[in-house]
């Protein structure tokens, strides 16, 4: 949330894995999510750690006042996938952000670079696309275990990290509105 403005450039009290770790908000202050609808598209490669982050991400909602039958989750095979199911998501229904969550974990090609990429720059075109906040939950790393560090492991959940990204983000665009 806004720390301070001043001139109306508005400050937010940044979250760094190294400073804070991915669930780590003491430090900001977290609206209430019970007025908002999300989506939750989460890939199947990789399960043991995808599962992990959709459970960080559909506790965190809970914990800050969604409603369960406002959440939506969408599997889909893949991390590339990501980017059309959270355009069939927000096409399909009235949705006030989307998480996309996924692992990608480097194997011995190139093939991960494009991936990363392509799901990165994806999720950013729909989200412009649909004028909704659509939120980059995938952990792109270099092994199984920095990925389990990542959900719910010693450096947090990006899955509650998203979450948590999710719901300042419908916060500040139903302010705007
Ligand atoms: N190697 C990983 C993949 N590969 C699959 C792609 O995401 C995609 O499903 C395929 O290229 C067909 O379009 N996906 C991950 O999520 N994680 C990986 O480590
Ligand atoms: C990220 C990937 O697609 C990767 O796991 C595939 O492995 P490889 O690059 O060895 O084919």
């Amino acid at each position: 949330m806004v720390v301070s403005s001043a001139d109306n450039h508005f400050f937010f009290q940044g979250m760094a894995t190294h400073l804070k770790g991915l669930s780590d908000f003491s430090h900001i202050e977290i609206p209430s999510a019970k007025a908002y609808r999300f989506g939750i598209v989460v890939s199947q490669w990789n399960a043991e750690v995808t599962g992990a982050l959709y459970n960080g991400a559909y506790t965190a909602l809970i914990k800050h006042g969604a409603l369960s039958e406002n959440i939506t989750e969408l599997q889909v095979p893949g991390s590339f996938e990501l980017t059309s199911g959270a355009d069939i998501l927000l096409a399909a229904k009235d949705l006030d952000a989307v998480i996309c969550l996924g692992c990608v974990i480097q194997g011995e090609t190139r093939h991960f670079d494009f991936i990363c990429n392509a799901v990165a720059n994806g999720v950013t075109n729909v989200s412009i696309k649909h004028n909704k906040p659509v939120i980059f939950g995938v952990l792109t790393t270099d092994n199984l275990e920095q990925a389990k560090d990542r959900a719910g492991g010693k450096h947090g959940n990006k899955g509650e990290e998203a979450a948590v990204t999710a719901i300042m983000m419908a916060q500040i665009k139903s302010s705007l509105v």
